[in-house]
């Protein structure tokens, strides 16, 4: 199988995004989950933290699916949307679209750069939900917000979400990788508890609507960052009260920062998510027995690599001040 890819990223969450709106590749379900893990493969000639396949729609621009790297597919990726949408501004010559998800067809649109010289855009995040139902997370209660998971932590408190992928969320004083790995890998061990697995995220409140989010991505482990986790973290803060609704909070992360909005209207959540789609470069590959090979020179984006140093070298600034 003979591809043609751009590898790009938003927050240094790497995706692998293939066109399948110019192209007519005609890939199987079964074809899916193998590109995703064979080239999402650390070990591998490439490496990501997903596929973004973009294809053709009847009911929007374009339509984004998404797969993890042990080839489950998503129903949403915040990031990756982010970097879809540049793709298909581009390729439609629109700064304003609509990109169809697996759950709902969301407007995304070019917004001013988050940083000098960074291609910045904004998705909504939505259907959110905060019923354990849309996890699914098994609970009676019908919301569980800030609360102990006792078969996952003795003294945090998660909070559940759907926006739509599943996540929870706890607030900590300060991150701790082990511990977040050890929850994120019981949570997703744990089917009797959540039947589709989930995104756990640890959130440090900075003040001044600033955090810092630290996420252990379903069907990934620990990523630089999670567009999605830090839309659902963003609306925790504000349930919690740590930040106000309808203002830019700054959501600082291992790969950079994103400016999260949360917009609450008659008990119903919306979400924008605003910051980079960075790509780093464009190649052409065959796939044979799990093995992936080069064709082609790889098409580099060097200016806009330096340009995304220094806002990388700006967010980690801020979050050792508060380590
Ligand atoms: N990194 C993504 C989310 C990708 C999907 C996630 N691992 C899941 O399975 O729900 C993002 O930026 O939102």
């Amino acid at each position: 199988m003979k591809i043609e890819l751009l590898k790009c990223h938003g927050s240094n969450n790497d995706f692998v995004l293939i066109d399948d709106l110019q192209h007519t590749y005609q890939f199987s379900e079964e074809d899916r989950v193998s590109i995703a893990k064979t080239l999402c493969d650390r070990e591998g000639l490439v490496g990501g933290d997903g596929i973004l396949f973009v294809e053709q729609t009847e009911v929007a621009d374009a339509r984004m699916r998404m797969f993890n790297p042990d080839g489950s597919e998503a129903e949403m990726c915040g990031n990756g949307l982010r970097c879809v949408a540049r793709y298909a501004s581009e390729q439609f010559n629109k700064t304003q679209l609509v990109i169809e998800t697996k759950e709902a067809n969301l407007t995304v649109e070019q917004k001013g750069d988050i940083f000098e010289n960074i291609p910045s855009f904004e998705v909504a995040i939505e259907p959110v939900s905060l019923e354990p139902a849309s996890l699914p997370l098994k609970t009676d209660e019908e919301e569980h917000i800030d609360q102990n998971i006792p078969a996952l932590s003795e003294d945090l408190k998660f909070s559940a979400v759907s926006v739509p992928n599943p996540h929870l969320i706890a607030m900590v004083d300060q991150v701790d990788d082990e511990q977040l790995s050890a929850i994120g890998k019981e949570a997703n061990g744990n089917k009797t508890l959540l039947p589709n697995g989930v995104n756990v995220s640890f959130v440090q409140n900075l003040g001044d609507q600033k955090v810092f989010v630290r996420t252990y991505e379903r069907g990934v482990g620990l990523t630089n960052a999670c567009g999605t986790a830090m839309s659902a973290s963003s609306l925790n803060t504000v349930l919690l009260n740590y930040n106000q609704p309808d203002e830019e909070i700054f959501v600082f992360n291992r790969g950079g920062f994103v400016i999260c909005v949360v917009h609450v209207e008659d008990g119903e959540y919306r979400i924008k998510l605003r910051g980079n789609a960075t790509y780093e470069y464009k190649t052409t590959v065959r796939l044979t027995e799990n093995k992936v090979e080069e064709l082609t020179e790889r098409e580099t984006f060097e200016t806009e690599a330096k340009a995304y140093e220094a806002l990388q070298a700006y967010a980690s600034q801020e979050i050792e001040r508060y380590q």
